[in-house]
């Protein structure tokens, strides 16, 4: 069931989850704004060494295969078949690259880690090359670690924080596929994550809860990647 369109304006309903503790003040016209600019593909990467000379600030989508972390680049910037999505575990076995509002923000589509359906060899071939990207890239802002909200942590999340942690890269906890679990699952998934992270870290944002199907989250997420991009070249928006 959807109930109405929220008083934001921004498409979604007043039963989305979306909940942000700890990133409050969040600029939500900035984020509407920049993606509005536009995002076009710019090219894949299979190996690292392939990758271009860090200019542009980058955001990675991180998480295991079959996450959504295709799905919510799509949402995002609205454009269904923008990054390729499959049903299949390893639809993404490149570093693929997007440009956001021309030169202002770099959107990184990462292949999965862990469970695909492909050989174990490429599977492993693809967590190298994302945890190498992971541990070593300059222009590197932010990475939204993407955790299904129907399974939770699992190793290879924990083992990815680890490196970025050891990096000193900054992460964001994506909860993706709030629409496909109750809001109790919801609740108790975020206090577990958000309690596990701050007894190592510290202070940290809690989880955003997001659905690529029913854009729950998604205007705050754009607010927080507003917060990254570079100013725009000409004119002001903001
Ligand atoms: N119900 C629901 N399904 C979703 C959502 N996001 C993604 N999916 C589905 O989950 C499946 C995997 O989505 P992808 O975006 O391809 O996942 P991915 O993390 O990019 O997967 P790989 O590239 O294989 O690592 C697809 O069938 C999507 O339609 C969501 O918010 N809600
Ligand atoms: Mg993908």
């Amino acid at each position: 069931m959807q109930g109405p369109e929220n008083a934001a304006g921004d498409g979604r309903t007043t039963d989305d989850k979306a909940t942000i503790a700890g990133l409050e003040g969040l600029d939500l016209e900035a984020g509407r704004l920049l993606f509005a600019q536009g995002c076009e593909f710019v090219r894949g990467i299979a190996k690292a060494d392939q990758l271009p000379a860090p200019a542009t600030p980058e955001i990675a989508f991180a998480g295991r295969s079959n996450v959504g972390k295709s799905s919510l680049i799509n949402a995002l910037t609205g454009r269904n078949g923008l990054a390729r999505t499959s049903n299949t575990p390893g639809r993404t076995q490149e570093i693929n690259l997007f440009d956001l509002a021309v030169g202002r923000l770099c959107l990184v589509d990462l292949p999965g880690y862990g469970y695909a359906k492909a050989p174990k060899a490429k599977v492993d071939s693809w967590t190298d090359l994302v945890f190498d990207y992971l541990r070593g890239r300059p222009s590197l802002q932010l990475v939204c670690v993407l955790i299904d909200s129907r399974h939770g942590f699992k190793k290879n999340d924990r083992e990815a924080l680890e490196i970025l942690g050891d990096a000193a890269v900054p992460f964001l906890v994506v909860l993706t596929k709030g629409d496909l679990v109750g809001p109790q699952r919801l609740a108790e998934l975020t206090e577990e994550i958000t309690t596990e992270l701050r007894r190592q870290r510290g202070a940290l944002p809690e989880p955003l809860v997001t659905s690529s199907r029913k854009q729950g989250g998604i205007a705050e997420l754009r607010a927080v990647l507003a917060f990254y991009a570079l100013p725009k070249a000409t004119g002001s928006d903001r």
